[in-house]
């Protein structure tokens, strides 16, 4: 774990934990030893310390915080074992590349100078995962980089990359790629330099005069980006510690701190939705394959189909992982106002300082542009992102197939079609795959891929390596109506709208939303999504309906027996379709204006419809609010892994946390469910049931049923699939 030589007089530390060097216990115990062992040799002047592999060291095994420690050779903990090797008399090197993350850090810290190559990055991600640098980060950052700096590091958990570091005193230069060679080289440099200075934990906070404003404006800033989060308030409270206490007091209420994080429900959510991100990309279909019996296909090249929002959202996603697209429209002013956009965007980043000049020519370079498929005979894969119309994406498909190469891997961006029913328009529907991206798709970290029936599994490797190449966080889901995320979805938006019917106001169903975790309100997203776009695939639905014989009446409150309210079709045909309107289910100032007011003419729509429905309005509770918003949302979870259209609850929750905003922190709706216990929910929704038992929302699913009655926890699910592939 911890391999230990002699060059000379330079002692070698070769941290060695596959597969970014965590600091189990075997590891703090092989650093420790290491270091007691070169400093009781006579021909060791200076120690240098690296990591083997891609990184130096990216934090503390977070495995370690919810499950078994292993036992521990040596008795001192990590803060111990940092401060052993700060109080050495033989200076210490940390040879930084890759990441030096939370314990990482803090152990470099724990060195006296710290070197670290251009492409390394720095960081006390701690709080992302609910706990706090409990090994000192804490106090010795602070003292480090400033009581600014440090406070924004360790509340927001951001990275940093070896330049900025740099200038902020983290590190102490630059070097090339060799690391350990320039370790050693540096090493033999600081030989015979004092100590004193180098040890941070004497040092002084720096800046600790604007103590004061610096910790508000840390809370504020928390109280507005990470609202709901305990961990962050936490961390600014330790770090706080280091302007009013000495270093040693100070490091006992960080411990003190620590351990109120450590034990809580967000850590223990938080660790779980960090090994389900990792967890998503590594699919599996069960009785099909899965990520490590199937190659994916390279993608050199790509194309995409409609330069609007999501086209050119999509079309960046893939520039900026340097893939080459080509980007195609019908029709040439189209295409052109889609390249403006995407200009546009660049030129942003360039104004930000995301990106230079130059960078962003690069990227522009590698975009082309088509009127015509014929273009399209030498790309990998396609990705069609059109608006939401069967016969229109049947329509592109068969053209494609013509004009693509068979190889070729053809994508839909849709977001609740039948990809079956799209691939049937090819002759090559093994090849075809949904990849639904969420807005702004060049942002959003979520995709759902949707394998069809006859969608091979070397299509899905291929788009799910996609995704990971392009930054996503790729998920393996069914083919089903709406898929997972918006199938789940349907059912929190049609109970917010049932609830309207009977006496809340959307405001009142926005704020219980809100005051759980979620960033925006069901109808605040609705109104910033467009009202307009569920309208057209309401109305394509209500057009199949007829079709079939059934004349959709535009009043109906149920549609083929289930309940159903008609309320967002009545607010589309007033040309209500939300904030670019500027009236929706709120009023705003003008259109695409971000605020939202409450709206007098929606309250008086509201009973008015209720009357004419018979419906008595009623004061609704925020409980009943959140019940029937939330509860229908994670059966249906339960049903989407009973039907097979999910194959883990881990998938759903990174679905839910990535795509729609759920609070991170409550570890995603299947974790919580468990959370809330799964009798609970089952009760409650057996309760909603015999209350409107014409919304099969409410019926329970068996699966939610059976866990509950053998009071087994959802992860037993994942259990028995795993057992079964
Ligand atoms: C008295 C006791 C006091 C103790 C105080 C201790 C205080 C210190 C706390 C900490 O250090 S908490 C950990 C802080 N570090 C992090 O949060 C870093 C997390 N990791 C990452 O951000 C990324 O993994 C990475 C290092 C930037 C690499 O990213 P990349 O995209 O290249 O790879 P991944 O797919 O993310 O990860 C690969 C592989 O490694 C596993 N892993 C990563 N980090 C850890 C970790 N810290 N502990 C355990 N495992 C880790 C990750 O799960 C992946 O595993 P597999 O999926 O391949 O099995």
């Amino acid at each position: 774990m911890v391999d230990y030589r002699r060059e000379g007089n330079v002692a070698i530390l070769t941290v060695n934990n596959p597969p970014v060097n965590a600091i189990s216990t075997r590891v703090k115990d092989g650093i420790y030893e290491c270091i007691s062992r070169a400093k009781n040799d006579t021909k060791v002047s200076v120690i240098v310390i690296h990591g083997h592999g891609k990184h130096f060291i990216a934090g503390a095994d977070i495995h370690g915080f919810s499950g078994q420690r292993e036992s521990s050779k040596v008795v001192a903990t990590l803060p111990e074992v940092i401060a052993f090797m700060e109080a050495s008399n033989k200076p210490i090197v940390a040879a930084i590349h890759g990441t030096a993350l939370g314990g990482g850090l803090e152990i470099a810290m724990g060195c006296h100078y710290r070197i670290a190559t251009k492409s390394a990055r720095v960081g006390q991600p701690e709080v992302l995962i609910g706990i706090l640098p409990g090994a000192g980060g804490t106090q010795r950052l602070p003292r480090l980089c400033g009581l600014g700096p440090a406070l924004d590091l360790i509340s927001t958990g951001r990275h940093i990359k070896a330049p900025q570091a740099l200038k902020l005193g983290i590190i102490d230069k630059i070097v090339s790629d060799d690391i350990l060679k320039e370790g050693i080289a540096f090493a033999k440099a600081v030989i015979d330099k004092p100590l004193n200075g180098r040890r941070i934990s004497t040092l002084p906070v720096k800046d600790a005069e604007n103590a004061e404003q610096l910790i508000s404006a840390a809370n504020a800033s928390v109280r507005k980006r990470q609202r709901g989060m305990m961990a962050p308030i936490w961390n600014i409270k330790a770090v706080a510690e280091s302007i009013k206490l000495p270093f040693d007091e100070a490091m006992e209420k960080e411990a003190e701190y620590f351990t109120v994080l450590v034990t809580s429900s967000q850590a223990r959510a938080l660790q779980y939705a960090f090994f389900s991100e990792r967890l998503a990309p590594k699919w599996e279909v069960p009785g099909v394959a899965s990520y490590n019996t199937v190659k994916p296909m390279n993608i050199k090249t790509a194309a995409v189909i409609g330069a609007g929002t999501m086209g050119t959202g999509i079309a960046m996603a893939l520039l900026n992982a340097r893939i080459p697209v080509t980007l195609v429209e019908q029709n040439k002013q189209f295409l052109e106002k889609g390249v403006k956009m995407i200009q546009d965007l660049y030129a942003g980043s360039v104004r930000l300082g995301k990106l230079t000049a130059d960078q962003a020519k690069y990227l522009l370079s590698n975009l082309k542009t088509s009127l015509s498929y014929d273009d399209l005979s030498t790309v990998d894969c396609v990705i069609e992102a059109v608006y939401e119309n069967m016969a229109l994406k049947k329509e592109i498909f068969a053209k494609l197939d013509n004009a693509c190469k068979p190889s070729a891997v053809l994508c839909s961006n849709t977001s609740s079609l039948d990809i079956d029913e799209i691939a049937s328009a090819t002759k090559r529907p093994d090849k075809v795959i949904g990849t639904h991206f969420f807005v702004p798709a060049y942002y959003m970290r979520l995709l759902e891929n949707v394998r069809g029936k006859l969608t091979s599994p070397e299509t899905i490797a291929t788009v799910q390596s996609l995704g990971v190449r392009i930054g996503k966080i790729p998920v393996v889901v069914g083919n089903c109506d709406s898929f997972v995320g918006n199938r789940m979805l349907g059912t929190y938006t049609s109970e917010a709208q049932f609830l309207l019917e009977e006496g809340a106001l959307p405001h009142e169903v926005d704020s219980v939303i809100k005051d759980f975790g979620i960033p925006i309100g069901a109808f605040e997203v609705s109104d910033l999504s467009g009202l307009d776009i569920g309208w057209r695939i309401r109305k394509e639905r209500y057009e199949k309906l007829e079709k079939s014989g059934k004349k959709h009446d535009p009043n109906a409150r149920f549609i083929n027996g289930e309940r159903f309210s008609p309320l967002g079709d009545t607010l589309c045909e007033k040309g209500r379709f939300g904030r670019k309107t500027g009236m929706g289910w709120y009023r705003y100032e003008k259109p695409g204006a971000k605020e939202p007011f409450i709206d007098a003419e929606i309250t008086t729509l509201l009973e008015d419809y209720s009357k004419k429905h018979n419906i008595t309005r009623r004061k609704i509770s925020p409980q009943e609010i959140f019940e029937r918003c939330f509860y229908p949302l994670i059966n249906e979870g339960f049903k989407v892994l009973e039907d097979g259209i999910a194959t883990r609850p881990e998938d759903i929750d990174v679905i839910w946390i990535n795509g729609y905003g759920w609070p991170k922190y409550t570890g995603g709706p299947m974790y919580y469910a468990n959370q809330i216990g799964l009798d609970k929910i089952y009760d409650t929704m057996c309760y909603y049931y015999e209350q409107h038992p014409t919304s099969s929302h409410w019926r329970p699913s068996a699966l939610l049923r059976d866990l509950a009655k053998q009071q087994l926890p959802i992860s037993q699910w994942g259990k028995q699939v795993a057992s079964r592939l």
